[in-house]
């Protein structure tokens, strides 16, 4: 296993001049030995960049990767000691489920007591244990992602196992086991993990630290709990969360923050920073945003617009302004109609405020 460093930027095209010529823009990134990752964003972000620099199969274009502080940019996948499953399964359809979780360590000339007892271990852990003996030819393409996986997990001394979308092909009710195994197999064999997905539940329950990227930049590296609470970057706030997070424009006026026709009493510990930034966002989740008596100073009063029964909560739309507000009510909640007026609190301990995308109190 390996603490792996990256300072590096990377263009697929010569002579980059803009942000936009980049796949990843430059930035300074370490993986813990022995952590659960994953790479999060929506498609061109550069997750899949990011993984194949890891891993070798690119090099960066500028900068360096380094393993336990060595410096491996210009080494192959081979030489680094990676192991990686990609999003199809790519196995030996003549061979059995057994020889093909061997092959990595046979490859390795691992001794073939040591070969038996991983190859058992492992397909223990992902339930294939009585499968060990069939030819993978018969077998459905779950079972097949399910020996890939396998073959990525059976190495003992990798640097790192990297996880491209492997549960693409699964099928729903098995890739929700599937993901809850992975996270039991890392912390069982405590090897470094990094799993490319676009799907946030897939990251979050799978990875002890989510790495949430757009436009070419990781914007927030963080656990479940701090992406939620703390969005670092209003992308965080938007991707994470369903609904994301809500957005108002807003600016600070003698001792109050205005948000549409709204004056709401600023926050004490942030009033400070929000007189210097003058204009900012007011981020606040669907889940934060509470019913409040008429009047309250931290509320707006809002035209509720639509009320949608989800089951275990109901999910009210309404407008502050131009802006739309989205607000998680619990089933115990007096459910106000289509057309109210009502009084939502949106300043409160959990609201955040952005300047220029970025977090600022
Ligand atoms: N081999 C390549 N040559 C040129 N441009 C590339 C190449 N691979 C990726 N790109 C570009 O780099 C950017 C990042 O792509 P990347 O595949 O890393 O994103 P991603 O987040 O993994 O997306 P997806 O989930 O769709 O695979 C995109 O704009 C993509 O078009």
């Amino acid at each position: 296993m390996a603490r792996i460093d990256l300072d590096l930027a990377h263009a697929y095209k010569p002579h980059p001049t803009q942000d936009s010529d980049y796949a990843l823009l430059p930035l300074k990134m370490s993986f813990r030995d022995g952590g659960a990752y994953a790479l999060l964003g929506p498609s061109g972000c550069g997750k899949t960049t990011m993984l194949n620099i890891i891993s070798g199969l690119v090099t960066p274009s500028q900068g360096t990767v380094t393993f336990d502080g060595r410096d491996v940019t210009r080494m192959s996948p081979q030489e680094r000691n990676i192991a990686q499953v990609f999003q199809f399964p790519v196995i030996y359809d003549t061979m059995t489920v057994a020889e093909n979780l061997a092959f990595p360590l046979r490859n390795r000339k691992v001794p073939a007591e040591r070969i038996r007892q991983r190859v058992g271990a492992i397909a223990e852990m992902l339930e294939m244990s009585g499968q060990l003996n069939q030819r993978a030819a018969g077998l459905s393409a779950d079972a097949k992602q399910k020996i890939s996986l396998g073959r990525g997990l059976v190495r003992e001394d990798v640097s790192a196992v990297l996880f491209d979308e492997p549960l693409t092909v699964i099928d729903p009710h098995l890739k929700w086991q599937l993901r809850r195994k992975l996270k039991q197999i890392h912390h069982e064999l405590k090897l470094t993990l990094i799993y490319v997905t676009h799907d946030q539940v897939e990251a979050l329950t799978f990875a002890d630290e989510v790495v949430v990227m757009t436009r070419g930049r990781a914007v927030q590296v963080g656990t479940a709990d701090q992406l939620f609470e703390r969005p670092q970057h209003t992308f965080v706030g938007h991707f994470i969360g369903s609904p994301g997070m809500n957005f108002l424009q807003a600016r600070y006026d003698d001792g109050q923050l205005v948000v549409g026709d709204c004056r709401l009493a600023a926050p004490h510990d942030k009033a400070e920073a929000l007189r210097r930034a003058g204009e900012f966002v007011l981020g606040v989740r669907p889940e934060y945003v509470e019913p409040a008596p008429e009047g309250h100073p931290e509320a707006a009063a809002v035209r509720i617009e639509q009320v949608q029964d989800i089951g275990t909560y109901w999910m009210l739309t309404s407008r502050v302004g131009q802006a739309v507000l989205k607000a998680r009510l619990s089933p115990e909640a007096r459910v106000p109609a289509a057309g109210e007026t009502m009084w939502l609190r949106l300043v409160g301990p959990h609201t955040c405020y952005y300047k220029n995308e970025e977090l600022l109190a």
